[in-house]
């Protein structure tokens, strides 16, 4: 039932400095652009046609999908979309440079920081700068739902309710569809598409410019496990990066 592309962002500014970026709205780098367009080139040489596509609120993921679609002539496609495809709020830790949280912090802390799937980092302050309790974005988002640190679960429970009433709608109705977000929004989806357990999520990292293809059946489950990404080589070499992200 549909075919479904998951598209990471392209590297952003934070990415390539190593800092942790959670919902601070960072800006694309220019490596970042060029894979972007990269996977617009991607859809096109597959001959993959979104008819619909579904982004998050921050603009490094409607950067992407802008230069990523018109990369595939597709500019002119309907959008959608919603905090809930967000980065996953990175608290305290927002701002922060990766390596150094790892040196100071140590190794074991950092991870379950960074990939736990149910302990989340220390929520930031409100007048933290980099605190998006003043964004007008968000202003309609009722305080309880407005968050100042998540974990994947958190993700998943913010990311499910639009992925069950704004894309496996479009889905059933027969659409391709391409939903443009971020490392933990995606892996939250990827867990809930593939079955993946609370402790594996914690090996799964997606790589930045990619797109991925899921094939799903009726029950909207994938007829390909773990998805096919179009550059599988590409893909394995920035994965490994991405997992490898504040070793010195
Ligand atoms: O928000 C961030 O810092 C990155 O986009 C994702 O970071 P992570 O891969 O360290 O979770």
């Amino acid at each position: 039932m549909g075919t479904l592309v998951l598209l990471r962002h392209g590297e952003s500014v934070w990415n390539a400095k190593g800092l942790f970026t959670g919902w601070v709205d960072v800006d694309l780098s220019a490596t970042g652009e060029d894979e972007a367009r990269r996977g617009g080139e991607l859809l096109k040489d597959a001959g993959v046609t979104p008819d619909i596509l579904h982004t998050s609120l921050l603009k490094r993921a409607i950067r992407t999908a802008n230069l990523a679609l018109d990369a595939a002539d597709l500019h002119w496609l309907p959008v959608e979309r919603s905090w809930r495809l967000n980065e996953r709020h990175y608290g305290a830790l927002q701002g922060k440079d990766k390596a150094q949280t790892r040196e100071e912090y140590g190794e074991e802390q950092f991870m379950i920081w960074r990939r736990s799937y149910d302990t989340p980092p220390p929520p930031i302050a409100d007048d933290d700068p980099y605190s998006q309790a003043a964004d007008t974005r968000y202003a309609q988002l009722p305080s309880e739902l407005r968050p100042r640190t998540e974990c994947l679960k958190d993700v998943l429970d913010r990311a499910l309710p639009y992925w069950y009433d704004a894309i496996v709608p479009d889905l059933a109705a027969g659409k391709t569809v391409l939903v443009a977000a971020h490392g933990n929004s995606l892996r939250a989806l990827v867990k809930h598409l593939d079955g993946i357990s609370d402790a594996d999520i914690a090996g799964l990292n997606i790589p930045t410019g990619i797109p991925l293809m899921y094939d799903l059946d009726d029950d909207f489950h994938p007829r390909n496990p773990g998805g096919t990404y179009l550059d599988p080589e590409a893909a394995k070499a920035a994965i490994e990066a991405v997992a490898n992200q504040g070793k010195k």
